[in-house]
């Protein structure tokens, strides 16, 4: 097992890596302060995994909530399931709760944790690449409003992060793909090296090379745990985890919650970033060309849908989260390896690339 930390003063906590953490009942218990914990899953994952979760906690009184599984079921309204939940057993303020699944359960998880009593402790055991590359780890949780992605939330910090890489044989590949578009993101903002290394080892990474997942898990949550302990909401420089989010999130949202994976909606929204970027001329078209074809390789889509026009692009982009009075500002990079903070950006040049950068 591998430890890393995320540094935040008296809200830091660790992140275990390594196969078989489900059924250490160490990683779990120095973690739950009182007697009574939620677990919190979704019917995918529930069959799955959630007895060896429970077989570690028995010496506790336990409930779970079992949500739909889906992006369209992250909402306010299916929220609502856990803290019936939670009332109805009578928890109290030092219950755990814990979030067992992929983002969607952790955002959600994290978030029930941050508003049940004003906050109770939470634990994330992330189930999917894409969870345990970045959703688990920083604190961002919430849910998606019909008008916005992840608009209702809060940055709640878990007490640990428990990452089996042993649950990612059960992930399809589709989804094992999703992850990847996030792994590559922290190359593109930060680590250049990371990048030419999952350029070099991207078809280990597809059939699942353990030392190469581990490496590629390990390095992508260093990177964040590192942007988060810098600025952990998001004052500054923790914005470049958004590179491709505002026009992934447009895709998401305009299509319908979980028509597009959030993976791949983030992908294309990079290729939208890096077109925008090199209009600006701070990519070269060969650095284009290279972040293009590492996504493709990784069997993620690099051109956005026709479904989408210029204009309901312009609208869903309009209520992003980074936006000042109204003004969109946006992740652009200067060089593979190096992002920008958010920038304004000129309307015709935006419109630009969402009307030419098409397949
Ligand atoms: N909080 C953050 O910092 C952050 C970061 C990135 C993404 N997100 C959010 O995370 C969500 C996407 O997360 P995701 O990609 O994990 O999607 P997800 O949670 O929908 O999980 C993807 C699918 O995999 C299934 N699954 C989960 N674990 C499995 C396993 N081990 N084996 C088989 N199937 C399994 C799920 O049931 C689901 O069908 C989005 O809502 C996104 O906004 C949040
Ligand atoms: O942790 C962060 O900060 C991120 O931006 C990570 C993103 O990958 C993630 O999708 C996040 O949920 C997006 O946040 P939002 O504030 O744009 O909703
Ligand atoms: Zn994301």
């Amino acid at each position: 097992m591998n430890t890393l930390q995320v540094a935040l003063g008296e809200r830091s906590y660790p992140i275990y890596i390594g196969p078989d953490l489900l059924d250490q009942v160490e990683c779990y218990a120095r973690h739950i302060k009182g007697k009574q914990v939620l677990l919190v899953t979704n019917e995918t994952v529930a069959p799955l995994y959630l007895h060896r979760v429970l077989m570690q906690l028995r010496a506790y009184n336990t409930a779970q909530v079992i949500l739909p599984d889906g992006e369209q079921y992250k909402s306010l309204d299916v929220l609502n399931q856990i803290f019936d939940t939670l009332l109805a057993n009578k928890f109290g303020r030092n219950a755990t709760l814990i979030a067992l699944g992929g983002g969607v359960i952790g955002d959600m998880g994290g978030f029930a944790a941050a508003c049940y009593q004003r906050g109770i402790p939470f634990i994330q055991i992330p189930t999917t690449l894409l969870a345990q590359v970045d959703s688990s780890v920083g604190g961002k949780t919430g849910v998606n409003h019909p008008l916005g992605k992840n608009m209702i939330g809060a940055f709640y910090q878990p007490q640990c992060v428990i990452a089996d890489t042993g649950v990612l044989d059960t992930l399809d590949d589709r989804q094992l793909s999703a992850g990847l578009a996030e792994v590559i993101k922290y190359g593109l903002i930060r680590d250049a090296e990371f990048f030419d290394w999952l350029d070099d080892n991207m078809d280990a990474l597809l059939v699942r090379d353990k030392k190469a997942l581990a490496y590629a898990i390990e390095r992508s949550c260093m990177n964040k745990a590192e942007v988060v302990a810098e600025d952990e909401t998001e004052s500054g420089i923790r914005a470049t985890l958004n590179l491709g989010h505002t026009f992934g999130h447009a895709i998401e949202t305009g299509l319908g919650y979980g028509e597009y994976l959030h993976g791949e909606a983030v992908a294309i929204g990079i290729c939208q970033a890096a077109d925008l970027s090199r209009r600006k001329g701070w990519l070269s078209d060969n650095e284009m060309g290279k972040i293009k074809a590492l996504l493709k390789k990784a069997r993620l889509p690099v051109y956005p849908p026709d479904a989408l026009s210029t204009e309901q692009f312009l609208q869903l982009m309009s209520v992003d989260k980074k936006n000042v009075d109204g003004e969109i500002r946006l992740i652009l990079l200067k060089a593979i390896g190096q992002a920008t903070l958010p920038v304004g950006v000129d309307e015709q040049l935006l419109r630009l690339t969402l009307e030419s950068y098409k397949s």
